[in-house]
């Protein structure tokens, strides 16, 4: 699957509802059993969260979003398909965490293909599901750095972290993606299934649990003016870089 949103793969609305489409999709072809992640861009994976829908609109809006995402992560997280991120490129915040949510990464290596859970370089906070998926991946100690500090790790640094699984030329990302994927495909579909499953359920269940005040606490953190004025400038500073 490629994904494709011009110019930098933002998660936008839109975006995550057919993402969620096009995995259901699959998932109910008999037909398929596993997924690459990969980007239409090389040079960008995914810059993350559409800043625009996290600005200047209204509470309604927020709500319907954050639920869109919410819906993504959970069907993504679960899904029954091997899944394997081949990230051709940045990877910031909200792409990170759909890396994250594979079961296997292979970043190309490339020291511009930075990734992470940036948010508190924008004055924003990583809810705790972000924070959970980090843990179960690069442990406690090396999630609160990379969290409180933000960082955006270059390849060898990402993988030394364990952030991903591998690093490889960047020619060889959709090889290698394939043959990580054959090895994946050799163990039988409804073990490596429950093993996920079992793997994956506690944090998929904290995050149910609090689906609605998850929300809640988003549109009124996203709604201050302080959060908005971060955005904003935020925005402004990407802007800025061009000129
Ligand atoms: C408030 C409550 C918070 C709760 C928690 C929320 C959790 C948030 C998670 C997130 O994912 S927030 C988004 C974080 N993303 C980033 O920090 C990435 C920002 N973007 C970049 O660093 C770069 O754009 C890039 C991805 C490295 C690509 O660089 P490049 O030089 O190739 O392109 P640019 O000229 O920077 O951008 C082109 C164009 O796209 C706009 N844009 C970039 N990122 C976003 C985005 N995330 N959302 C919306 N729009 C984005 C950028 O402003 C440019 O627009 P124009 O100037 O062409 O209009």
């Amino acid at each position: 699957m490629k994904l494709k949103n011009p110019p930098v793969n933002s998660l936008s609305l839109e975006m995550l509802t057919e993402l969620v489409i096009n995995l259901e999709k699959l998932e109910n072809d008999k037909a398929v059993r596993g997924l690459v992640l990969t980007s239409e861009y090389p040079g960008i994976f995914s810059a993350g969260l559409d800043l625009m829908e996290m600005c200047g609109r209204n509470p309604a809006h927020y709500a319907e979003y954050w639920k869109a995402l919410q819906e993504f992560w959970l069907k993504l997280y679960q899904s029954s398909l091997v899944v394997v991120a081949a990230i051709n490129g940045a990877s910031p915040a909200g792409g990170c965490l759909m890396s994250l949510i594979c079961d296997y990464r292979i970043l190309a290596d490339n020291p511009k293909y930075t990734i992470g859970l940036n948010e508190t370089l924008l004055g924003i906070v990583a809810p705790f599901w972000f924070k959970d998926t980090m843990v179960n991946t690069i442990g406690h100690r090396a999630s609160e750095r990379a969290l409180q500090l933000g960082l955006l790790f270059p390849p060898a640094e990402a993988l030394q972290v364990g952030l991903v699984d591998q690093v490889v030329p960047e020619d060889k990302l959709q090889s290698t993606a394939l043959s990580v994927m054959a090895q994946w495909l050799a163990i039988p579909d409804h073990a490596r299934q429950l093993t996920k499953t079992m793997m994956r359920k506690p944090t998929v269940d904290h995050l149910v649990k609090q689906r609605d005040a998850d929300i809640q606490n988003f549109v009124s953190f996203v709604s201050r003016d302080s959060i908005q004025k971060s955005l904003q400038m935020y925005l402004q500073k990407l802007r800025q870089k061009k000129s």
